[in-house]
């Protein structure tokens, strides 16, 4: 299991190039289940969740190939052989119950195992099944797995969602798409990821509309086609280096950062003391004066992003004054609390809120990663700290992240991967 070593207390300055969205890539490497053609996909993110995707999307029968040599820009062809997407898989990726969907709709049937919970939540899938009942599937569960069937194929039909759930609006969204007439999902997950699905659906042949609003319209076609796709910027990474340009007290410029996607996120930022502006393609983040605490409450999007909840608590662990975070999406998503603790922030948590109140200085510490965005809020904790942090179990980070200690040292940073 590697491990980083950080030395803190270096404001970080220059360029770092924010890469393909993971939330977005994985569901749309998915979408290759669709059609018989290949799907060409641009701006993948090197990560291990898309090792995890390219290795459940093989064992069904596809193809997943880098182009050219070049594994940025993956093509995904073949025919699918196996319906059952196995428990091993499942339980390392909670993103491959995305294959139920696309599943059902091309071959009438799906075995999926179920889930079920992971560090930051319960994170149950009723939605998903229910809305795939409504378009006719029959599901039962037995054994921990999801045995589903629709021999006749899918039918489209109106289904309001009691959540706006991002995973059970791609599924849908993926399985409407073949299904006969019309679907529409009211109260549909508004992430500018659905707006990137559906881009590249469409282009796959697919007829939708909407996907971004609330009200997301797909008139089902026969079959679709091979497309190519660029995958859009991955807002969530873009946020969390914009809190190392803010926390070091440093000036970051994030390449192909888009502002438009980090509305809640740039909003808070400059609440709390943090400058940020639009240059071309680029997001200059930068910090001269001191950081204010701020309230912030996770939220579905444009709401502020429950993926960026754990780095603002570590930034508003060194801001002037009190800050309460509220997190409302998962009921788990506060493990990186202690952590931040043992290396002096001041944080209690009462509930779904943290309260926290900031220290002038946090002292680096031997700490542990206990999840994907947790894992970065200790790595800014340590770029602020005085003295050297030890994070171990990086390998949630590398779920996520591309590149991170050659990016940050890039900018300035003192960090080392050791290798065990
Ligand atoms: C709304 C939201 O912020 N969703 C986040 C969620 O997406 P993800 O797709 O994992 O989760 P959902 O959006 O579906 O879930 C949001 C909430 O709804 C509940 N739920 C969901 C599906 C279901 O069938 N039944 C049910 O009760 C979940 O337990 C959770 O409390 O985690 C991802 C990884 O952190 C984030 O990128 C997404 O932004
Ligand atoms: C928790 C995350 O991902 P996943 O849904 O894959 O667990 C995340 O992206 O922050």
């Amino acid at each position: 299991m590697d491990r980083f070593i950080i030395r803190g207390g270096r404001p970080l300055h220059g360029d770092i190039t924010i890469g393909g969205a993971k939330n977005a890539a994985l569901k749309l490497l998915v979408a290759g289940l669709l059609t018989s053609e290949r799907l060409i996909l641009s701006n993948v993110p090197r990560i291990d969740d898309i090792a995890t995707m390219r290795d459940l999307l093989t064992q069904h029968g596809m193809t997943v190939e880098a182009v050219n040599g070049d594994d940025s820009t993956l093509c995904i062809s073949g025919t699918i052989t196996n319906t059952e997407a196995p428990y091993d898989i499942v339980s390392k990726m909670r993103a491959s119950i995305l294959v139920l969907g696309p599943l059902l709709a091309r071959c009438g049937k799906a075995r999926v195992s179920l889930p079920g919970g992971c560090a930051i939540g319960t994170r149950p899938v009723d939605m998903h099944l229910r809305g795939l009942e409504a378009l006719g599937a029959e599901i039962t569960l037995e054994n921990g797995y999801i045995n589903a069937s629709a021999p006749n194929g899918l039918t489209g039909d109106r289904i309001a969602l009691p959540f706006a759930s991002v995973g059970a609006t791609e599924n849908l969204m993926m399985a409407a798409t073949l299904a006969k007439g019309r679907t529409e999902i009211l109260n549909a997950a508004r992430e500018p990821e659905m707006a990137d699905l559906a881009a590249c659906l469409n282009a796959m042949g697919a007829q939708i509309t909407g996907a971004g609003t609330g009200h997301i319209i797909i008139d089902g076609v026969e079959a679709l086609h091979g497309a190519e796709h660029h995958i859009m910027a991955d807002r969530i990474e873009c946020g969390t280096y914009a809190c190392a340009a803010a926390i070091t007290g440093g000036d970051l410029r994030l390449i192909g950062g888009q502002a438009e996607h980090l509305g809640a996120v740039i909003r808070t930022l400059e609440e709390a003391g943090v400058e940020v502006s639009e240059e071309d393609n680029a997001l200059r983040v930068r910090r001269t004066g001191p950081l204010r605490g701020v309230d912030i409450m996770t939220e579905p999007y444009p709401g502020f992003p429950t993926d960026m909840q754990a780095q603002f608590m570590t930034l508003l662990s060194v801001a002037e004054g009190a800050s309460m975070l509220t997190e409302t999406i998962f009921e788990n998503r506060f493990m990186h609390v202690p952590e931040l603790v043992r290396m002096g922030a001041r944080i209690n948590v009462h509930g779904s809120s943290a309260i926290i109140r900031g220290v002038k200085l946090l002292s680096g510490a031997p700490v542990m990663a206990t999840d994907l965005r947790a894992s970065f809020s200790l790595i800014l904790a340590g770029l602020a700290a005085q003295g050297e942090t030890t994070l171990s179990r990086v390998y949630h980070l590398d779920r996520g992240y591309e590149a991170v200690e050659r990016k940050l040292a890039a900018c300035g940073a003192q960090i080392e991967r050791i290798r065990e």
